[in-house]
């Protein structure tokens, strides 16, 4: 438990009771002499008198003779009004200190006091703050989520920090509330798009909002998208706004739930498809499943949503002057594999994935994040990936994203899927004559 009271600093001072009517002229000629605090007023009500105020002296005025005020100040105010000296007493209490202040006093002397704010909370997530609580700050984690949660209420409302390192499946880490209430449901803004999600249930981080940006800026309006781990939409939301149609998949349903209800506030539920499954049934099942559609007759997305301008950049793709409406199994521009722990490994999902003989226009950029180790380099990463794809890669693009540890960075792995990792358009017809057919 705080003891607020402990922060209770009283200040006995002096003020000058004076007609209120005189309170401006009087403020400017003992300007400097004035309490000066932040978030203090020096001029406040005379409890016996409305028709008076009290100018509150600073604390270096001590004597009631005001011998400390040049003798020519106090003569310009006697001339205009009688000066009457009153003692002037009161509290700055816990609600007055910030919360710098207040954790300097908590915390003992050898533990370094998070210097500001900023450095203390991870970030928010609108009334959600996430503490950055490192070991030594451990055993006073109560204490300085209650300060921060005082201090900042009613902008923050929850303070969580992180219990363990992740371990499951669906990147979520585990949150333990330190002050507030426990509702972690929440909306951020990233680019323009809002993202309504549960912070306790589904991946969300904040700090990779520059790479959204960075790799939506690649694509083009009527492009056909594939995020294979999309979370809660921040590739595929904003690459929809964009004009692109995108199929998105995560095996977190509840990243699905949310993805569903972002896509519709952001209003691009017509241009977003989400699945919730293994990202390599995913990639492998989306094509049979837009194609068995196609097949029954239902009406996709492109139909009914591509306006006629952004068609046409589907057909420039296609290379042709047929008219093209690009199905997945017939045309992919990207694949986004966000899942940088383990996503080289999916990359066999896409090798002998693409028929040469349906395909129409370029093979897919493919976007795959992952980790590398000082000790590791950039060939080694590429020589990972092509022993899962079953192909070379070819003019592979690095980009570093950021520090994940001292010695670890996330990159993206970008490249074009290379034709080696594809069926041959004729490889069909070799293996029906191989059979006799
Ligand atoms: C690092 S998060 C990235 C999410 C999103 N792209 C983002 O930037 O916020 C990885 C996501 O992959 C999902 N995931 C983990 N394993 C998966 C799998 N085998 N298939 C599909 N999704 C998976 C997790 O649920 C999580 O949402």
């Amino acid at each position: 438990m705080l003891d607020e009271k402990k922060f209770d600093v009283e200040l006995n001072l002096l003020a000058l009771r004076i007609p209120r009517e005189h309170c401006k002229l009087a403020t400017r000629v003992l300007n400097g002499y004035l309490l000066d605090k932040p978030r203090v007023k020096p001029v406040t009500e005379d409890p016996a008198s409305d028709k008076n105020r009290y100018m509150i002296l600073s604390e270096k005025i001590q004597n009631p003779d005001l011998s400390e005020i040049p003798i020519s100040k106090v003569d310009e105010l006697k001339e205009l009004f009688e000066i009457q000296v009153v003692p002037y007493s009161f509290t700055l209490g816990y609600s007055y200190w910030s919360a710098d202040h207040i954790l300097k006093q908590i915390l003992p002397t050898g533990i370094e006091v998070p210097s500001s704010f900023e450095t203390i909370v991870k970030y928010f997530m609108c009334h959600i703050a996430h503490l950055n609580i490192n070991d030594e700050l451990l055993p006073y984690k109560d204490v300085i989520a209650k300060v921060i949660y005082d201090k900042n209420y009613p902008r923050i409302k929850t303070i969580v920090n992180k219990v363990g390192a992740i371990s499951n499946e669906f990147r979520v880490p585990k949150f333990e509330i330190l002050a507030g209430d426990d509702n972690l449901v929440t909306e951020v803004k990233q680019y323009g798009a809002v993202f309504k999600l549960d912070y306790g249930l589904v991946y969300w981080n904040s700090r990779l909002e520059h790479e959204h940006i960075r790799l939506i800026s690649k694509f083009q309006a009527g492009d056909i998208v594939c995020d294979m781990f999309a979370g809660i939409g921040p590739f595929a939301i904003p690459a929809a706004q964009k004009g692109c149609r995108v199929y998105a998949n995560d095996l977190n349903p509840d990243s699905i739930r949310y993805l569903e209800i972002n896509a519709k506030i952001n209003k691009v539920a017509n241009l977003v498809r989400a699945y919730n499954s293994d990202a390599r049934k995913f990639i492998c099942s989306v094509m049979e499943v837009l194609s068995s559609e196609e097949k029954s007759g239902s009406a996709n997305c492109t139909d009914i949503c591509m306006p006629e301008r952004k068609k046409r950049v589907l057909n420039k793709h296609a290379g042709g002057s047929q008219p093209f409406v690009a199905k997945p199994w017939e045309h992919i521009d990207h694949v986004i594999m966000n899942l940088p722990a383990s996503a080289l490994e999916f990359l066999d999902a896409l090798g002998g994935l693409i028929n040469r003989k349906h395909w129409k226009g370029s093979l897919p950029w493919i976007h795959c994040y992952c980790f590398m180790r000082s000790t590791e380099t950039d060939d080694l990463i590429k020589a990972k990936a092509e022993a899962a794809l079953g192909a070379s890669i070819r003019d592979p693009v690095f980009y570093r994203v950021r520090d994940v540890a001292p010695n670890k960075a996330m990159y993206c792995l970008s490249f074009r899927l290379p034709e080696e990792a594809c069926i041959a358009a004729n490889d069909d017809d070799k293996d029906k004559n191989a059979l006799g057919d």
